[in-house]
């Protein structure tokens, strides 16, 4: 009898992750590098910024001499000179001096504050009146107060936003290391399949799994590669494979994973060259039918065929492989999930972690979550839905209204 026989827990399988390899690392402009990992750390070379510039339009003063300035009893500065944007100021500011300034300026020497030009009036050309007082600081931002020179900007491993963008370019950098972004194969299988562009014919579907895993693909960082439809016959699913193997970072194909007579999937991953088949089968509802080996120091999955089982296994298990080759650090790796109550009572598949499909409403300031019930072979669920709710694996089930962790879809 044909049966599962590596049967893991999610976090074992996740695990395996560290035994491979990055994608390997290039270097790209920095317009370039939005959602990419870093594959350097970023340690600045200067102070950020590496001068005292004014944070408002006005006069740069020592705060000392707008001290007791009110309303009723200004303080009387004589202005010395203009500042020009860009231009080291080529005076110094004494006691009860003042210059005019432009936000972005930089302070001349013996001026630790800014006055608004609100807070002041004109007298003439070199006399102001100041109406309130400045703190030393105030309305100036210290040189180094952004990063400091030597500090650690960014660490190795992290992705980067376009936050990360503007202080990659603030310190100069032009082009960055990063992670090559994994090529992943995608293989689907089964005579049943036909390409979208076919009206398929009497006991026949349309290609889903090719589609929606090249999307989850892109999403987690990689490049999809894809592959088509492979028939239900060994020899054939072994060229597609051994093609994908060696043009891809990591393959996934889909169907033909689960136990039944035309099952090839398992007997083909285990016959590729340098092949170790390390997981068959994983406590997941739904997606039990799920293998991993590595095949020639690569991951190569077989994912179950129902299109909402391969894409539950894609986003719980498969993408922390994809953060894993695209050099992503676990500290970085972080999805945010939103704390929600769930509106039914919810049975749960007793011995495998349940992934309950779920819809997001807002009610009096909270949000609940629905489930979206349906087969695992149809795909209504994930489109219906905004979120996976996790129910461990020795919870018999949720009562209505108990608190859940909603992960995005
Ligand atoms: N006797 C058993 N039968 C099944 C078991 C089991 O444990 N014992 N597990 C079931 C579960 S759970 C799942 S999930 C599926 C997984 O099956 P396979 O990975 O072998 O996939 P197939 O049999 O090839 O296909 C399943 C289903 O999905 C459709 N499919 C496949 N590929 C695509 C695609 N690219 N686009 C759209 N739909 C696809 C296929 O037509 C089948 O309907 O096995 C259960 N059976
Ligand atoms: O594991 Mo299957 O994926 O329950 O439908």
């Amino acid at each position: 009898m044909k049966d599962f026989f590596k049967v893991m827990d999610i976090e074992a399988v996740t695990a395996l992750r560290a035994g491979f390899p990055t994608a390997g690392e290039e270097t790209v402009p920095v317009l370039e590098t939005l959602d990419r990992i870093l594959a350097e750390a970023i340690v600045s070379d200067i102070d950020l910024p590496d001068f005292r510039r004014a944070t408002m339009d006005g006069y740069a003063v020592r705060a000392g001499a707008t001290f007791g300035a009110s309303d009723g009893a200004p303080a009387c500065l004589t202005v010395r000179g203009t500042i020009r944007m860009g231009e080291v100021p080529g005076f110094a500011v004494g006691p009860g001096e003042a210059s005019r300034i432009s936000t972005g300026g930089m302070l001349p020497e013996g001026a630790d504050a800014v006055v608004m030009i609100e807070r002041t009036e004109s007298l003439d050309d070199t006399l102001i009146e100041v109406y309130k007082s400045v703190a030393p600081g105030e309305n100036v931002v210290e040189a180094g107060e952004d990063f400091r020179i030597g500090e650690t900007v960014l660490d190795r491993g992290r992705r980067i936003r376009p936050q990360e963008m503007g202080v990659l370019s603030a310190l100069g950098r032009e082009t960055v290391r990063v992670f090559r972004r994994p090529v992943v194969g995608i293989v689907s299988t089964g005579d049943e399949i036909v390409p979208i562009h076919q009206v398929p014919s009497q006991g026949r579907i349309r290609d889903i799994n090719t589609y929606s895993l090249a999307g989850w693909v892109r999403r987690a960082g990689g490049i999809p590669k894809i592959y088509g439809i492979v028939p239900d016959r060994p020899e054939a699913l072994l060229a597609t494979c051994r093609q994908a193997s060696a043009e891809s970072d990591m393959v996934l194909v889909s169907g033909g994973s689960s136990v039944g007579t035309r099952d090839f999937t398992i007997e083909t991953i285990a016959s590729l060259p340098r092949s170790e088949v390390l997981v068959h089968g994983v406590s997941i509802s739904p997606g039990k039918p799920t293998i991993l080996a590595r095949v020639d120091g690569k991951p190569f999955w077989g994912l179950p065929g129902h299109v909402t089982s391969a894409m539950v296994v894609f986003t719980v298990i498969v993408r922390p492989f994809i953060h894993h080759l695209s050099g992503l650090s676990e500290a970085s790796e972080t999805i945010w999930t939103i704390p929600a109550r769930i509106t039914r009572n919810l049975p749960s598949a007793q011995g495998r972690v349940d992934y309950v499909r779920v819809r997001l409403s807002r009610d009096q300031g909270e949000w609940r979550a629905s489930p979206v019930l349906g087969k695992s072979g149809l795909i209504h669920t994930m489109v219906k839905a905004d979120g996976l709710v996790r129910i461990d694996r020795d919870v018999e089930g949720l009562e209505k209204d108990a608190p859940v962790e909603v992960t995005p879809l």
